[in-house]
C-alpha cells in the first residue's frame, strides 16, 4: 500500500450503516442516504456501496459489500451477452433474478443497521453496447428491485444519454470529479475493470472532464487464465509474473482502430472476442505477460487522448490488485501511479457509490453526462424513477 501523501485531504473512510454524524458542508436538509449496485462486466459479482450526498458532494461514506456470482450464475450471464432483447423465457428469468439478487444485495449490506436508504442507484448488467446503433442493454428489472425492497430506485442510467447520440459510457467520471474537487489537477482516474476506462479531470473540476473507454481490462485476462488453468482470474499476477512478453502480438493487439480514435468512446465487453486468436499458441503464462501489457499499453494510447498529461494516475476496479499490471503502469506512464487508497477512496467500492451518487443526481436533476465524457450533445440528466 502506497503511503498516504501529506497534505492531501481524505475522503471520509468506510464505517458501519448509520447514519453519518458530521454535518454536510452545505444544504444539509438535501443529503440522502442512497445505495448504488453494479454488476460489472468482469462477472466476478454484484457490489453495494451506502453513501450520504446531495448529488453534488458526498457527505459520509458508508459500508460496501461484494456478493460473488456462483460459476452457475455467471454462466447464465455469460450465455446471454450479446443479447439486444430479454423478451424471452431466458431474458425474462435472468431480469426477474439480477433483481432478486441485488435485492440480498442491499438487505446483506444493511444487515444489522437502523437506517433505511431513502433511495437506490442500479446499473444492472450489460449484455450489450453499441452507441452506433444507439443501443444499451442492461438485465436486472429496476421495477421488481424496487417492489422487493419498497425503496425507490433509479435506474436506466445510460439511456438517455445513448438514445441523445452520446457513447452511454463511461457514467463513473461525474463521480470521480466529486471526490477530486480537494485533489491537485489535472488528474487521472483509471479503473481497470473488466473493461477499463479513465476520466481526466482538469481545474474546473466537472465542467473539465474528458473520459472514454481505454481498452481491455481484466475481462480479457480472465477469460484467458480460466480457459488455460480454470482459476478465475490471474490471483495477484503470479501467472503474468511468471511469462514473458510477446511483443509482435501486442502490436498486433493495439494494431486496433479504437485506439486511434478520439474520445469521446466507448467498448462492449465483446470488442476484443478476437484476442484468444491472437494469441494461440502461447503458453498460459506468456499471454497472461501480453494481455497485462495490452491493458497497460491502451492507457498509454488513452494518454495522448488528454488534453493535458494528469499530473497524477490513481487506479481503482480490481486490476490494481494485479502488481504487475500496476508495476507495469507505472514503468509506463509519464506520471506517478499509485491505486485510489493513496487518497483515501477505496476502489472496490468507487463504482457502486458513483450510481448512488448518480441516483441523488437525478432527483435533483442534475446531469450525469457531458460532451466530454460521453459525447453527449450537452450535459444530460440521466435515469428513470421506479416507484415500489
Ligand atoms: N488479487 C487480484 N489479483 C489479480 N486480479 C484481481 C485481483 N482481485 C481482483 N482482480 C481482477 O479484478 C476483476 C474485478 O474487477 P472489478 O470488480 O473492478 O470489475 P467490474 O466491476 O466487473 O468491471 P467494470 O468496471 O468493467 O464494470 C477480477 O475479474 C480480476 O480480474
Ligand atoms: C456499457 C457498460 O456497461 N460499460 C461499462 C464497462 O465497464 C467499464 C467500462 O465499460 C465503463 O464504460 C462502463 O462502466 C462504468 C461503471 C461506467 O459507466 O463508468
Amino acid at each position: 500500500m502506497i503511503p498516504f501523501p501529506e497534505g492531501l485531504p481524505r475522503t471520509p473512510r468506510a464505517r458501519p450503516a448509520r447514519r453519518p454524524s458530521r454535518a454536510p458542508a452545505h444544504a444539509p436538509d438535501a443529503t440522502l442516504l442512497v445505495v448504488g449496485l453494479m454488476s460489472g462486466t468482469s462477472m466476478d459479482g454484484i457490489d453495494a456501496a451506502l453513501i450520504e450526498t446531495d448529488g453534488e458532494t458526498v457527505a459520509g461514506i458508508g459500508p460496501h459489500l461484494t456478493v460473488p456470482y456462483d460459476d452457475a450464475f455467471r454462466a447464465r450471464i455469460r450465455a446471454l451477452l450479446g443479447r439486444t432483447s430479454l423478451d424471452d423465457a431466458d431474458g425474462r428469468r435472468l431480469h426477474r433474478d439480477l433483481a432478486l439478487r441485488h435485492a440480498d444485495a442491499v438487505r446483506g449490506l444493511l444487515a444489522g443497521a437502523t437506517v433505511t436508504p431513502d433511495l437506490i442507484g442500479f446499473h444492472g448488467h450489460t449484455l450489450w453496447h453499441d452507441p452506433v446503433a444507439r443501443l444499451t442493454v442492461q438485465a436486472g428489472d429496476p421495477a421488481q428491485l424496487a417492489s422487493e425492497l419498497g425503496i425507490p430506485v433509479v435506474a436506466d442510467l445510460r439511456q438517455a444519454d445513448i438514445a441523445a447520440g452520446g457513447e452511454g459510457a463511461p457514467l463513473a467520471p461525474v463521480y470521480h470529479a466529486a471526490l477530486a474537487a480537494p485533489l491537485e489537477r489535472p488528474l487521472a482516474v483509471l479503473n481497470v475493470g473488466g473493461v477499463a476506462n479513465v476520466t481526466w479531470i482538469g481545474k474546473r473540476g466537472v465542467d473539465d472532464l474528458v473520459a472514454f473507454d481505454t481498452g481491455p481490462g481484466n475481462a480479457p485476462l480472465d477469460d484467458w487464465v480460466a480457459r488455460h488453468t480454470g482459476q478465475a482470474c490471474d490471483q495477484d499476477g503470479r501467472l503474468a509474473a511468471a511469462g514473458r512478453l510477446d511483443e509482435a502480438r501486442l502490436l498486433t493487439l493495439m494494431d486496433h482502430p479504437y485506439f486511434a480514435r478520439p474520445a469521446p468512446k466507448s467498448l462492449d465487453r465483446r470488442d476484443f472476442d478476437h484476442v484468444p486468436g491472437v494469441l494461440e499458441g502461447l503458453s498460459a503464462a506468456d499471454g497472461a505477460t501480453t494481455l497485462v501489457a495490452f491493458i497497460c499499453a491502451a492507457v498509454v494510447q488513452a494518454a495522448a487522448h488528454m488534453p493535458v498529461p494528469p499530473t497524477r494516475w490513481l487506479v481503482t476496479g480490481g486490476g490494481r490488485h494485479n502488481p504487475v499490471l500496476m508495476e507495469t503502469l507505472a514503468g509506463w506512464l509519464e506520471a506517478p501511479v499509485a491505486p485510489v487508497e493513496a487518497v483515501g477512496w477505496d476502489g472496490d467500492a468507487l463504482e457502486a457509490q458513483a450510481f448512488a451518487f448518480m441516483a441523488a443526481r437525478f432527483r435533483r436533476q442534475l446531469p450525469i453526462t457531458f460532451p466530454g465524457t460521453t459525447g453527449a450533445p450537452f450535459p444530460m440528466v440521466g435515469g428513470r424513477l421506479y416507484q415500489p
